[in-house]
């Protein structure tokens, strides 16, 4: 018979995935991780319940915050929107070489308390500071699971090293190794990079061995079908779907965009015929 921790972090993890295995999240701990600025192409978004109401209007699977903004903002979720809480972050304020570093601002309790169905931390693979954001998850994701719930690993190789010895941190054999980590850390679900192509994100996919991969969004793409058609090639890869922000909340009217997203991430329909059935093209 299961143990009951068992039995809560797959209940807890439906609240994101449908039964096809897939979700698509909106991420929203930009105000703390890059600054109010990331809202000023859309200034009203910069308050948390504006933009959560209309994610969720559209049918959003799961929504990422940290904590001090699911206080603000969780009312405007519906009893079936996955909350994932993340505790872990960086300002773009500090020493840039200290940037590498992701530190963690609120404790397990505190998502439990606020109603999370997921825990989330950052590690940057490969950075200088590697030692402590392994042992901050290692601490996060055992008390988590230890109460039920599931925990999820932002994977983001990030380091000089890297720079030196791949070029780059989106190489997919650094992704690749990146993703690799978070599975035998203990994720119960990764978000990370884009790898350039789907036969790369497939060998991402591969080494995460089932754990689900999930696209981390990136900036915001002038053509909305462009990155409709990149998370297309990352569900077509076998990735697990995509948790975005600046591609959602950096539009004037995120709704459409997003019934287009879900129709890719779910109907597997092609880009462009779920941007023109939304009115984007
Ligand atoms: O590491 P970066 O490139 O600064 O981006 C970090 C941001 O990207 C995310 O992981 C995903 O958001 P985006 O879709 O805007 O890229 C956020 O959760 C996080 O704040």
């Amino acid at each position: 018979m299961d143990a009951y921790q068992s039995v809560g972090i797959r209940r807890r993890l439906k609240r994101f995935f449908r039964r096809d295995g897939r979700a698509l999240i909106f991420a929203m701990d930009h105000g703390f991780e890059h600054g109010p600025t990331d809202f000023e192409p859309v200034w009203e978004h910069v308050d948390p319940r504006v933009i959560i109401r209309k994610v969720v209007r559209a049918g959003i699977d799961g929504v990422m915050m940290l904590p001090g903004v699911a206080r603000l903002a969780v009312d405007e979720l519906k009893p079936d929107t996955g909350l994932m809480i993340k505790l872990t972050s960086k300002t773009e304020l500090r020493p840039k070489d200290d940037q590498l570093l992701q530190s963690q601002l609120g404790f397990v309790e505190d998502a439990v308390k606020l109603g999370a169905d997921a825990i989330a931390a950052t590690v940057y693979w490969g950075s200088p500071a590697e030692d402590v954001m392994m042992r901050q998850f290692a601490e996060i994701a055992s008390y988590a699971h230890d109460l039920g719930f599931p925990v999820v690993q932002f994977a983001y190789p990030r380091g000089p090293y890297i720079n030196e010895k791949y070029g780059k941190k989106e190489d997919y054999r650094v992704v690749m190794y990146g993703a690799r980590a978070a599975v035998e850390s203990g994720a119960d679900m990764i978000k990370t990079y884009w790898t350039g192509s789907k036969e790369t994100f497939a060998k991402v996919v591969e080494a995460a061995a089932g754990v689900p991969v999930l696209l981390s969004g990136g900036a915001k793409t002038d053509n909305p079908v462009d990155f409709l058609k990149l998370v297309w090639e990352v569900i077509e890869a076998g990735g697990a779907g995509a948790v975005v922000g600046r591609n959602i909340f950096q539009r004037e009217n995120p709704e459409p965009f997003i019934k287009a997203l879900l129709k890719v991430v779910h109907r597997n329909e092609d880009p462009e015929e779920a941007a023109k059935a939304e009115g984007l093209l």
